[in-house]
């Protein structure tokens, strides 16, 4: 279900922790709400599930959240049931919500079907790979069909090749399922892979939401920015030459990706080539133009230290 937080404050012993966040969270969309450590991301969430109550402000929900259409807030701990099996983990809900016993099998059936854990389910938690554990958890999270799903660190202890299935996984049964799910991570490849919107928040202010490429390429200042990945910033000197002569700066802030930028050899060209690193699917030239320092992510191999160069904004 779709649902708004409005001017929500929040404090823990005096110390503001949220302040005056404002967001309409949207039916079936997949939010992830992103900040450094310490921000209030998962005090926000816990607002959300009804753990907290907001000091100032209100959380407004399309309808009554209740046992039909709960709001399910998954932890990164994943904390199984040890003593009963996957089946009857995935299961305990709809147990306590009374369903019947065949029902409940059809349904606990399906889902792990969905989650391929059809061949663990009479396996104990023990038995199972960190992985396996994190879809048991979610299969037991989603088969209540929560009107919202809120995900503390899903990929939380996961190795990277996990994450990214992990991350598919979610994506494919929230939409599936068109669950309202709200996701809180510190992975920012995984959020904007994932994630229909984000929002990011900093020392407790929610500064800007949207699509992940309109938060990326279009941060509304520098700070948001820079939380979520490299910047050269925009001197007047330096955007005459990146930007094509009667450009405006790309965005609000004044900066400009690594990867919005090609560089290209020139014996004339105002800039010169510092230092290259090899990232594996891209080349870092640090570049000295006019004085200033500018980093460029490119695919250019020829390119050597010492070299005159000339940059660019590409065209996006
Ligand atoms: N129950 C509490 N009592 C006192 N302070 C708290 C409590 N819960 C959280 N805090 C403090 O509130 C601030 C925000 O915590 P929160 O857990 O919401 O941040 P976070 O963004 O989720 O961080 P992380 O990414 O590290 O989990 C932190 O400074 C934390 O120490």
């Amino acid at each position: 279900m779709d649902f708004r937080v409005e001017g929500v404050s929040h404090s823990f012993e005096g110390q503001p922790v949220l302040t005056d966040i404002t967001c309409g969270f949207r039916q079936g969309e997949l939010f992830s709400l992103v900040g450094p450590s310490g921000a209030g991301k998962t005090t926000l969430l816990s607002l959300i599930a009804g753990l907290l109550s907001p000091q100032a402000g209100t959380i407004r929900y399309a309808q009554t959240p209740d046992l039909n259409a709960p709001i399910i807030l998954v932890y990164q701990d994943f904390i199984l049931f040890p003593h009963l099996t996957v089946a009857d983990n995935v299961g305990f809900g709809l147990k306590a919500r009374k369903w019947s016993r065949a029902t409940r099998r059809n349904r606990v059936e399906q889902m792990l079907r969905y989650f391929q854990l059809e061949d663990k389910a009479d396996a104990f938690p023990a038995q199972l790979s960190g992985g396996q554990r994190q879809r048991v958890a979610i299969a037991r999270a989603m088969v209540v069909s929560p009107a919202i799903l809120l995900l503390d660190e899903p990929f939380a202890n996961l190795d990277r090749s996990l994450k990214m299935e992990t991350a598919r996984f979610i994506r494919s049964t929230q939409r599936e399922f068109g669950m309202t799910t709200v996701a809180v991570t510190h992975d920012l490849e995984e959020a904007f892979a994932m994630s229909d919107r984000l929002g990011i928040l900093l020392n407790g202010r929610l500064r800007q939401v949207g699509p992940p490429r309109e938060v990326y390429f279009h941060p509304q200042d520098l700070e948001v920015a820079r939380f979520l990945g490299p910047v050269n910033p925009l001197t007047p000197a330096t955007t005459a030459d990146l930007l094509p002569p009667g450009t405006d700066s790309p965005s609000k802030a004044s900066f400009i990706r690594p990867e919005a930028l090609e560089v290209e050899g020139d014996a004339n060209g105002p800039g010169c080539i510092r230092d290259i690193h090899f990232a594996g699917h891209y080349i870092m030239y640090t570049i000295d133009l006019r004085g200033q320092e500018i980093i460029v992510y490119s695919q250019q191999r020829v390119l050597e230290i010492g070299q005159r160069v000339r940059v660019r904004a590409v065209q996006a």
